[in-house]
């Protein structure tokens, strides 16, 4: 066991003890404190510096119900006591001083001290079981369970957060996805802001993931955001959390914005050119400042963000229009990386094609394209880009049972505009479910505001007249898009 000889702090028995005499007691308190907690405990076990029993008391080998405790000496400690720690205790030479230690169904509560010989040398470790029930540490053991019961909670809540995507999701064999992949990894190597463009299902949002997952803060959350789906008046609050009672019905606890849930890891500003004019003040001062504010409080949280924003907006044409401020662009325009659009990179068509089709496999069953499908599907421009692809190859696997799927096929389930170019001349227009024609015209509304508002939602939602949150859900849907931030 761990003398006191060997300690720094000895203890004072007057001016006119000698060292001999100094030595004697401290050899006496020795041996009585381990008489007394042998005694004292409900057992008591000694191993040496292989951790192995060199002694265990009739107490613990009652307790651990061995018949012959004899036969214990000399095995590894953990063929005894299956949870034992004796083993780290004497391989770091530090003591646990208090620890809970599941016996079956029992709970003992143990302490571990390591045993050091000459030169502070470990020469094994001794274990005492303290109680053999947990009645007396009631409200010790009660904290302990609630520690246990948040650390599981946050670790359940850290794992929503992980992400799914790394960069061999981010499929393409064209040179600007080699070239985006080049720029992601080194952008992973630094925490500075990365700013991602590109139109919408490009696949900004795996990038962002992925860029998270290569960088040392990815054992930390990743915590997505769409700024265009979160009604204007909620914006603020979702950013920056809620004081408690900040407002009536509020809750009474304080409710932590994304910047909070991210601290330590990862934030990701999904649309962020949608971001209106007065809270993108408050965005750039978190970032400069990395403190936010919550809403209906003055104070104030540390917080520390690596941000990646994407957007498929003109963020610079906004910046000249005065919609967007330029010391927020600058701020989040580090590393630009540039998606292009599916239409300008149609070599990406077949590999992708083939990575949706595998991931779509059901048994093992990966359906084909015949070469007229490919064909099909080259020479559309993919206003969707790789969302709307992911969509029609779904579609075309779920209502088309065959192994190989021919343009015919996929022909029906491409939008109106490329059908008819496929229709015979002369052919009269088959008569559709009225859900389908309004779904179509639906689109194209949608389309028609996005082209007359250059890309800018809220925009087209106000030309539209409905909300941007219901414009936001419409052009999902339509786009056949998941939701994927969290
Ligand atoms: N290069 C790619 N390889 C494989 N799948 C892709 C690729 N790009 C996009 N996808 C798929 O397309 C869909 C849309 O991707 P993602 O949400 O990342 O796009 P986005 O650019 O963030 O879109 P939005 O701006 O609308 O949020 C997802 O299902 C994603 O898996």
């Amino acid at each position: 066991m761990t003398t006191p000889e060997t300690s720094s702090e000895r203890p004072s028995t007057g001016p006119a003890a000698g060292q001999a005499e100094i030595e004697r007691i401290v050899r006496q308190a020795t041996r009585s404190l381990f008489r007394f907690f042998e005694e004292a405990s409900a057992g008591a076990i000694v191993v040496d510096r292989d951790a192995r029993v060199l002694w265990i008391n009739d107490r613990y080998a009652e307790l651990l119900g061995l018949t012959d405790p004899e036969a214990a000496v000399g095995q590894p400690v953990e063929s005894v006591i299956p949870q034992s720690q004796l083993r780290e205790v004497v391989r770091s030479g530090r003591p646990i001083l208090l620890d809970i230690m599941q016996l079956r169904d029992q709970s003992l509560v143990v302490t571990r001290l390591p045993v050091l010989g000459e030169g502070d040398q470990v020469q094994g470790a001794v274990g005492f079981v303290l109680y053999d029930h947990l009645q007396p540490l009631t409200p010790l053991v009660a904290k302990f369970r609630r520690l246990q019961q948040d650390l599981a909670r946050a670790q359940r809540a850290l794992a929503k957060r992980r992400v799914r995507y790394d960069l061999s999701h981010f499929v393409g064999i064209s040179p600007p996805v080699l070239e985006i992949k080049r720029k992601a990894r080194l952008a992973a190597e630094r925490n500075t802001p990365v700013l991602l463009l590109g139109e919408t299902g490009t696949g900004k949002e795996i990038l962002a993931q992925a860029i998270h997952g290569m960088s040392n803060r990815a054992d930390q959350p990743f915590v997505g955001v769409s700024v265009a789906a979160i009604p204007e008046n909620l914006l603020e609050a979702e950013f920056f959390g809620v004081a408690p009672g900040a407002y009536t019905g509020a809750s009474r606890e304080h409710r932590p914005g994304k910047f909070q849930l991210a601290n330590g890891g990862t934030l990701f500003l999904d649309e962020v050119g949608d971001m209106p004019l007065h809270l993108q003040a408050k965005l750039l001062r978190a970032l400069q400042e990395r403190e936010v504010e919550s809403v209906g409080s003055d104070n104030i949280h540390r917080v520390d963000v690596r941000v990646i924003a994407a957007t498929s907006r003109d963020l610079r044409a906004m910046v000249e229009a005065g919609d967007f401020r330029p010391d927020l662009y600058y701020r989040l325009n580090v590393v630009e990386i540039r998606v292009p659009p599916l239409s300008e990179r149609l070599e990406d068509v077949a590999p992708l094609c083939e990575s949706i089709l595998t991931e779509l496999a059901e048994d093992g069953a990966r359906r084909s394209l015949s070469e007229d499908a490919l064909a099909l599907l080259n020479g559309y421009h993919w206003p969707g880009n790789i969302r709307e692809l992911r969509n029609i190859l779904e579609r075309a696997v779920t209502l088309v049972p065959k192994p190989r799927l021919e343009a015919t096929d996929l022909a029906d389930l491409l939008p109106a505009a490329i059908r008819n170019a496929q229709r015979p001349a002369g052919a009269r227009p088959a008569v559709r479910p009225l859900a389908e024609t309004l779904r179509e015209a639906e689109a194209k509304a949608l389309a028609q505001a996005l082209e007359a508002t250059g890309g800018n939602r809220s925009a087209a939602a106000r030309l539209l007249g409905i909300s941007r949150s219901v414009f936001y859900e419409k052009f999902r849907q339509l786009s056949g898009g998941q939701d994927m931030l969290s």
